[in-house]
């Protein structure tokens, strides 16, 4: 009797053993389908639609070949069991089996209107010039590339965006997207930061969305976003807000405050002490009111011990492989961030975790 529990025991511990790595081979397919699902706009589709649509009014309304139409039920059952989309009873009927589709808050992101829309990051990612670099990382292992994109490529990611315009473009556009969200909650939750404030430099700041909003919410300050030139060429400074091109490891313009969002994580240590010590020459002479301020993950320690902490790491630990892959970078834990916060010569920090799997962290000279 003992013996054939522990049979069947090892026989369950197997096939969950199995069942793990099948649905971590076919992980790729949740990103193909749902990458087919936007190409096919059935997010904007469902959305337009106002209330829960119907399988066959959706077919009806793509525009796909009409022998595909019995397959669509098998996308949308994928992508709802991902918690992409959601089955809801009609109004107005009283048959429990009739149900249409709704969008979850996910898809309600991967709007292509929505203003914080993560679609073109979605697409991007599963674009060949970044899906490329994944095959390599074991002969990155085996070589002395600073990453698996310049395996990939022969170039680092940034000498790509300046050859390659249309890369450049969409790259700065999605980075755009996520700088919408970042700074809305930046300005609703953390206000007090920017006290006090009457210059900041958005060092790596893109084309410019963070700093547009700083300016909106904070009209005193005179805001500088500093990049390379090929991501600023052409971008029209206003009263308040002016465009700098540069290199970050030469020289930063001074300023009262500098921020940093996204960009220490693209780089490994030595390059981040570098860039944090330009930061300090930058805001040097500038009084009280001199700061740096570093929006970035910090990579928890511990495992979690619910769901969405689990979550949150998941998502740390994805982003550290992303800039070991497409960068030099890598996330960090607080005692990481201490130590190159306090090598770079500021004395004290303080971190505000309001960004979800990121958090704002307010460095003192
Ligand atoms: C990951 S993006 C972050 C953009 C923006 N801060 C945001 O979070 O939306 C990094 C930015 O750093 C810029 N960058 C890379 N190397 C640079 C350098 N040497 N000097 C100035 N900017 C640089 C890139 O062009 C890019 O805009
Ligand atoms: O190449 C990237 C991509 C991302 C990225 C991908 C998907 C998302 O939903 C959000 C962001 O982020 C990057 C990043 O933060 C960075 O500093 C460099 C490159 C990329």
């Amino acid at each position: 009797m003992v013996e054939s529990q522990d049979k069947e025991l090892a026989a369950t511990r197997l096939l969950n053993a199995q069942t793990q790595i099948w649905n971590h081979t076919f992980n790729f397919i949740i990103s193909m389908s749902l990458k087919s699902a936007i190409e096919l706009n059935i997010p904007d589709i469902i959305h337009k639609n106002g209330k829960p649509m119907p399988l066959p009014l959706l077919i009806s309304s793509l525009q796909i070949h009409p022998s595909k139409s019995p397959y669509i039920h098998r996308l949308m059952r994928i992508l709802t069991h991902s918690g992409f989309f959601s089955l809801q009873k009609l109004p107005q009927t009283s048959n429990p089996l009739e149900e249409g589709y709704v969008l979850t808050e996910a898809s309600t992101l991967l709007l292509k209107d929505h203003p914080l829309s993560a679609t073109p990051f979605f697409l991007a990612m599963l674009d060949p010039v970044l899906r490329k670099p994944w095959y390599e990382i074991t002969n990155w292992f085996q070589n002395d590339d600073p990453s698996s994109f310049h395996t990939a490529h022969g170039k680092t990611f940034w000498e790509y965006a300046k050859v390659d315009p249309n890369f450049n473009h969409f790259f700065n556009e999605a980075m755009a997207s996520d700088a919408s969200l970042v700074i809305s909650v930046v300005i609703d939750k953390c206000k007090e930061v920017f006290k006090g404030i009457k210059s900041l430099v958005d060092v790596g700041g893109g084309t410019g969305t963070v700093a547009k909003a700083i300016v909106r919410a904070f009209p005193e300050i005179e805001c500088i976003v500093f990049d390379l030139p090929h991501v600023i060429d052409g971008l029209q400074d206003s009263r308040n807000l002016k465009f700098v091109g540069g290199n970050m490891f030469e020289a930063i313009p001074p300023s009262d405050a500098i921020l940093l969002k996204w960009i220490l994580h693209d780089w490994k240590d030595e390059e981040s002490l570098r860039i944090l010590k330009k930061c300090k020459e930058g805001i040097a002479g500038k009084g009280k009111a001199g700061k740096v301020i570093i929006i970035d993950m910090i990579i928890e320690n511990d495992k979690g011990d619910d769901h969405i902490t689990d979550k949150l790491t998941e998502n740390q630990l994805l982003f550290d492989m992303l800039m070991m892959v497409l960068l030099t970078g890598k996330e960090r834990n607080e005692t990481e961030w201490a130590k190159l916060i306090v090598s770079a010569g500021f004395t004290d920090y303080k971190i505000y975790p309001v960004l979800g799997s990121r958090s704002l962290i307010e460095v003192y000279p």
